[in-house]
């Protein structure tokens, strides 16, 4: 579904690669979890692959459409859930997305209804016609996620969607997504609650310095470390207990 050959990422005046000679190869209906230290490189392999960041080098493949020749076709079978909130303060959560939908070609009551059933789906049924800038952290994170999935994609890409939420919002988030990937759509997101990522992805890769240093089923990758009883602790193995601050 998502082959990725040798990808590469190095920023503009940076003086190293951030994303380096990336190989990766993510399944239908998979549920994929791109875990790693701040700075390991992960929301820069997100934003190449949802087309959002042109890469240095390398190349990859969605579902057979390959991002060099075919990207307008790639755009229509992707959805998109940025780490930023990319909503409208000043329009109501209806409004936001009215606009959204129909920037991939969605309009009259088919979307209508459409938005309304997943606001109600998300809890935000009440909620539709005030602005969302009175809104809380995670009503706008759910709004930023229906954002991303009203054309139904084929293949979601979600940066950190659960961060800085409550708990109850992160349960209705982990909730929705498991039941779309049970409809069919293959996720690939970014975290770094481990907890999370251990319950409900399918397969993960851990991330270090632009390269994958494991990957596997959560449950696997514990296994094969011994000393470790979740995936918190391979995580720690595996990347050790130094900060990570580059600038
Ligand atoms: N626009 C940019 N220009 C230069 N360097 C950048 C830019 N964006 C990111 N970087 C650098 O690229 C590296 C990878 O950053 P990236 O944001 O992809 O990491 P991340 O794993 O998503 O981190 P976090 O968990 O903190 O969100 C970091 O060293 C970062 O400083």
């Amino acid at each position: 579904m998502i082959e990725i050959r040798q990808l590469s990422k190095k920023y503009k005046d940076a003086d190293r690669y951030s994303v380096r000679n990336l190989d990766l190869t993510i399944y239908e209906k998979e549920i994929f979890g791109i875990l790693g230290p701040n700075g390991a490189g992960k929301t820069t392999l997100i934003s190449m692959l949802s087309s959002l960041l042109k890469p240095t080098s390398g190349s990859f493949t969605i579902d057979g459409l390959s991002y060099q020749n075919e990207m307008k076709q790639l755009k229509q079978i992707i959805g998109i859930v940025p780490q930023e909130y990319a909503l409208y303060p000043s329009l109501t959560a209806f409004e936001n997305l009215k606009y959204f939908g129909s920037m991939y070609g969605l309009k009259g009551s088919a979307l209508h209804s459409k938005i309304e059933e997943h606001l109600e789906i998300l809890g935000l049924g009440t909620f539709a016609n005030k602005k969302v800038h009175t809104f809380s952290g995670g009503m706008k994170r759910r709004v930023n996620l229906i954002a991303g999935i009203l054309h139904r994609p084929k293949v979601l890409f979600l940066d950190e969607p659960t961060v800085g939420v409550d708990v109850q919002s992160k349960n209705a988030i982990i909730n929705y997504l498991k039941e779309l990937n049970q409809k069919g759509t293959t996720i690939l997101y970014t975290s770094h609650h481990l907890n999370e990522a251990e319950n409900f992805c399918s397969h993960i890769a851990i991330i270090d310095l632009g390269e994958i240093i494991c990957k596997g089923e959560p449950k696997t990758l514990i296994k094969e470390h011994k000393e470790a009883e979740n995936l918190e602790e391979v995580f720690l193995a595996r990347t050790g207990k130094a900060l990570r601050d580059y600038a």
